[in-house]
C-alpha cells in the first residue's frame, strides 16, 4: 500500500453533479489525492440554478471534521459554501482546532443564478475565518463584494486583493473575468503580485470555482508554492472548462477529469530535470561529489508505481578534468538505483519526489550536519537476505529518522562504494542543495591543497 495526500473539503452538495462537493472530490481524485468531505448543506440545483438549500446542524459538520481529521492528516483543507454566519464560525473553530491549511473559496451564487449564502455571512468570513485561512479565491463578483470596491481592469483588482488581504489572510487569488482573462496573485507577506496570463475559453462553468480551488489545494498539498500552484490550477481549469459536456438545459458542468493533466506530470517532470542537469553541467564544484560510479538525479511524476515513472539521466553524470558531465538522454525508466530510493521514499513523504546520489565521506556528512540538513543511514550488514538494498535501506534510514530525512547515506559493503543520497521535492531543488555542499567541501578540499581524488 502506498501512501497518499489526504485532502478535506468542507462544502455543500450539488445534487446536480457540477459543483461543490461534488466537483471537489472529482478534483481530488483526477489530481492522484484522497479526498475526504465535510458537508455543510445541501442543496437541491441543477444545471438551470438552486431550487433550495437544507443547512446541516453546526454539530454535524464538526462531527464530521473530527471524524476525518482524528483519523488521517489533514494538512490542506479547502471550503465553499458556508451559507450562514453559524456555519463560517464553526468551520473557524474547526480549522484552528487541527491547524489545517485552509484555501476559501468565497461561494456566493451558483452560475447558473441563486443565492448560497446569507449576506451576514460574509462580515463573519472575513471576520473569524479568512484571519486563519492561507489564501482566499474570489472571482470578480466576490472580490467585489469581499473589498466593497469596483474592479474593471488588473490594477483595479490588484487594490482589491490588497484590501481583502487587509482582512489577516495570508493570500489572495482574484481569478479570470477580467478583460484579459488573467488571475492576479497577491501574497501579504512579501507584498508581491504575480499575474498568470490566460485566455477566455469556451465550454461549461458550472463549478469552475469549486474546481479551480479544489486543484489550488492539491497542488500546494504536493509542495509547491503558492504561484506555482496557482499557474497549475488555471492550466486545470482551463481544460476542464474545455472538456465539459452537456448534461442539462443549463449551464454545463466543468469536467474535472479532463484537467487531469493527460500526461500525469510526465512533462513538468522532464523539464526541472533538464534544469537541474543544465545547472550540474555548469557548476565547478558538482565534480567533487561525484562517485566513482557516477551520479545520478531523478524525479518521479506524483503517484509513482514503478520505476517507468521515474525519469532519470540514461547513462549517469561522470567526472571529466574535474567537471561533471551529464552523459546520455534524460527519460522515464532510465535509473533503478536512484529511482528504487525515490520510490521507497514515497510511500512516507508523497512530497519526496527527487534524488541525487553523491560519494560519501565523513567530512562531507559533516558538512551536511552544519548546513543543517537531517541525515539518516542504513547498514548494509543489517539487511535480511531477501530485500532489495535500496528499498530496504531507504526504508530503514527513514523509520529510525521517524520521516524522511534530507540525506540518507551507507558506508557500504564488500565490493559496494559508500554513498550518500540527498532527497527533496524537485530535481531543482535536490540540485541546489548538492551544489552547496559541493562548494563546501570543495572549498576544504583546495583549502588544504589535496588535490580532489578521482
Ligand atoms: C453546493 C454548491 N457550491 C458551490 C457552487 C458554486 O459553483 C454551487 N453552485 N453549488
Amino acid at each position: 500500500m502506498t501512501k497518499v495526500t489526504v485532502v478535506m473539503t468542507i462544502a455543500g452538495s450539488d445534487s446536480g453533479g457540477g459543483a461543490g462537493i461534488e466537483a471537489d472530490i472529482k478534483t481530488f481524485s483526477a489530481l492522484g489525492a484522497h479526498g475526504t468531505c465535510a458537508i455543510t448543506s445541501v442543496t437541491s440545483q441543477n444545471t438551470m440554478g438552486v431550487l433550495s438549500a437544507f443547512d446541516l446542524p453546526e454539530e454535524v459538520i464538526r462531527n464530521q471534521i473530527d471524524a476525518v481529521c482524528s483519523d488521517m492528516h489533514i494538512e490542506w483543507a479547502k471550503s465553499g459554501m458556508l451559507s450562514s454566519p453559524g456555519i463560517t464560525s464553526t468551520v473557524a473553530e474547526m480549522v484552528s482546532k487541527y491547524g489545517i491549511k485552509l484555501v476559501v473559496d468565497p461561494v456566493m451564487a451558483a452560475e447558473a443564478g441563486g443565492a448560497l449564502l446569507r449576506k451576514e455571512a460574509i462580515a463573519t468570513l472575513k471576520e473569524d475565518l479568512l484571519p486563519l485561512s492561507y489564501v482566499v479565491t474570489p472571482n470578480i463578483s466576490e472580490a467585489v463584494e469581499l473589498s466593497g470596491m469596483k474592479i474593471t481592469n488588473i490594477e483595479e483588482a490588484k487594490n482589491a486583493a490588497r484590501a481583502i488581504a487587509g482582512t489577516g489572510v495570508k493570500a489572495v487569488i482574484v481569478t479570470g473575468g477580467h478583460l484579459d482573462a488573467s488571475d492576479v496573485v497577491y501574497e501579504s507577506e512579501t507584498q508581491e503580485f504575480t499575474v498568470i496570463p490566460g485566455n477566455f475559453v469556451r465550454g461549461g462553468t458550472h463549478g469552475s470555482g469549486c474546481t479551480y480551488s479544489a486543484s489550488l489545494t492539491c497542488f500546494l498539498a504536493q509542495g509547491m508554492s503558492l504561484p506555482e500552484a496557482a499557474r497549475n490550477a488555471k492550466e486545470f481549469i482551463i481544460r476542464a472548462i474545455q472538456g465539459s459536456k452537456t448534461v442539462g438545459k443549463g449551464v454545463g458542468p466543468v469536467n474535472p477529469l479532463a484537467g487531469m493533466l493527460s500526461d500525469s506530470g510526465r512533462y513538468a517532470v522532464l523539464e526541472d530535470l533538464k534544469e537541474a542537469a543544465r545547472i550540474i553541467s555548469s557548476s565547478d564544484s558538482f565534480g567533487y561529489l561525484i562517485p566513482e560510479v557516477g551520479s545520478n538525479i531523478a524525479m518521479a511524476i506524483p503517484d509513482a508505481k514503478d520505476k517507468a515513472d521515474v525519469a532519470a539521466v540514461e547513462g549517469r553524470i561522470v567526472r571529466l578534468r574535474g567537471l561533471p558531465e551529464v552523459v546520455g538522454n534524460i527519460d522515464f525508466g532510465a535509473s533503478s538505483h536512484v529511482a528504487r530510493i525515490i520510490l521507497a521514499a514515497m510511500n512516507y513523504d508523497s512530497r519526496i519526489r527527487a534524488a541525487v546520489n553523491v560519494r560519501y565521506s565523513e567530512g562531507i556528512i559533516e558538512i551536511c550536519r552544519q548546513m543543517d540538513l537531517s541525515t539518516s543511514s542504513f547498514d548494509r550488514k543489517d539487511e535480511p537476505e531477501k530485500a532489495q538494498t535500496m528499498d530496504w535501506g531507504t526504508c530503514n534510514a527513514i523509520e529510525r529518522h521517524g520521516s524522511v530525512p534530507d540525506i540518507i547515506y551507507d558506508k557500504g559493503g564488500p565490493g559496494k562504494e559508500p554513498m550518500i543520497r540527498v532527497l527533496g521535492k524537485n530535481a531543482r531543488n535536490v540540485t541546489s542543495i548538492a551544489i552547496s555542499i559541493s562548494e563546501r567541501y570543495k572549498k576544504i578540499q583546495t583549502e588544504h591543497a589535496i588535490p580532489a581524488d578521482n
